[in-house]
């Protein structure tokens, strides 16, 4: 059991913000925090991890103390069994994949986790080649295994998908699910995509100016945005069609173009180029698994 009880002053765009944390994360226990530009989520991984020091407060990883404000008690980042992976990789680019995980090595420590976690990572058949020389994709998972090396009982992951692309971003999520299982890790990663907090996590918590807002399980937390029968899009509009006595405003909404039906009434402050918000409560969506989808030859 982790308790979080610790505050900080932060000088923010707009003036001061405090930063104001009172939570617990259980042992194994996958949490993300979710939360605007600024509201502070780095800083939380950062006084966890013990690279930014809080004001005050108490922090302790199964009744051991590595913080206490009032007894001027601080365990040392070096000591606390943490791994912290951002979305800059931070590989050693002289080094191969092999050499980079070999290097995070503690003195005398047995060399098979190299082995095994360049299997769980599938890098056997990288293990030779140079950063430069990977994908994006690649060089994060080498820098998830590096990370592990050392077995750390906690992962904090600040953004580590944001810069790949989504094909790349769903398989990464599934190598650290497994890393998290595997290795019985408690997880804190911070992420903007509700579909990613959905898949990973067993709770959110919500940071808004400093504060925790919410605090629960996926559905609990975005239970009003998105669970309640209720679908929500965020879209552009591309065009709008005037047909006989309706209109046809076409949405753009991610990749998709989406074809809305709407009445004079609904349109008059909508221009071209304007974000809309399209909700639905009352249509039943088929639901179809996308490998199984035909292949456009066979339509
Ligand atoms: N050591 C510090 N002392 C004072 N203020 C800080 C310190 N570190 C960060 N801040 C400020 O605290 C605010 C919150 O920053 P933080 O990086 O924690 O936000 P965030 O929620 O992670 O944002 P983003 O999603 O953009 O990464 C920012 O305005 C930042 O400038």
């Amino acid at each position: 059991m982790i308790v979080i009880q610790i505050q900080k002053k932060l000088q923010s765009a707009t003036g001061e913000m405090l930063l104001n944390l009172d939570f617990e994360i259980r042992e194994n226990e996958f949490v993300t925090l979710y939360g605007a530009s600024g509201s502070g989520k780095t800083t939380t991984l950062r006084m966890i991890s013990g690279l930014t020091q809080a004001d005050k407060g108490i922090i302790t990883v199964n009744n051991e103390n590595w913080l206490d404000t009032n007894k001027k008690n601080q365990l040392p980042p070096q000591k606390r069994n943490i791994a912290y992976v951002f979305q800059d990789y931070a590989l050693f680019p002289n080094m191969s994949v092999r050499e980079n995980l070999n290097y995070a090595l503690e003195k005398g420590q047995d060399k098979s986790i190299v082995e095994e976690l360049l299997a769980l990572m599938e890098l056997q058949h990288l293990q030779h080649q140079k950063p430069a020389q990977l994908s994006g994709g690649q060089k994060q998972r080498v820098a998830l295994a590096r990370a592990l090396v050392r077995r750390p009982k906690i992962l904090l992951l600040d953004e580590p998908l944001s810069a790949v692309d989504q094909e790349m971003r769903i398989k990464l999520q599934d190598y650290i699910l497994q890393a998290h299982r595997k290795y019985q890790l408690t997880t804190i990663l911070v992420s903007h995509d509700i579909a990613e907090i959905y898949k990973m996590s067993d709770k959110v918590i919500v940071l808004e100016n400093g504060i925790i807002s919410k605090n629960g399980s996926p559905d609990e937390v975005f239970s009003s945005r998105l669970a309640s029968g209720k679908f929500q899009f965020v879209g552009e509009i591309l065009k709008i069609e005037k047909e006989n006595f309706i209109n046809i405003v076409v949405v753009l909404i991610g990749n998709n173009i989406v074809k809305i039906i709407a009445m004079d009434e609904e349109i008059q402050d909508l221009n071209i180029g304007n974000k809309v918000l399209i909700a639905s409560k009352a249509f039943n969506p088929i639901l179809t698994k996308i490998d199984s989808v035909p292949k456009s030859r066979d339509l």
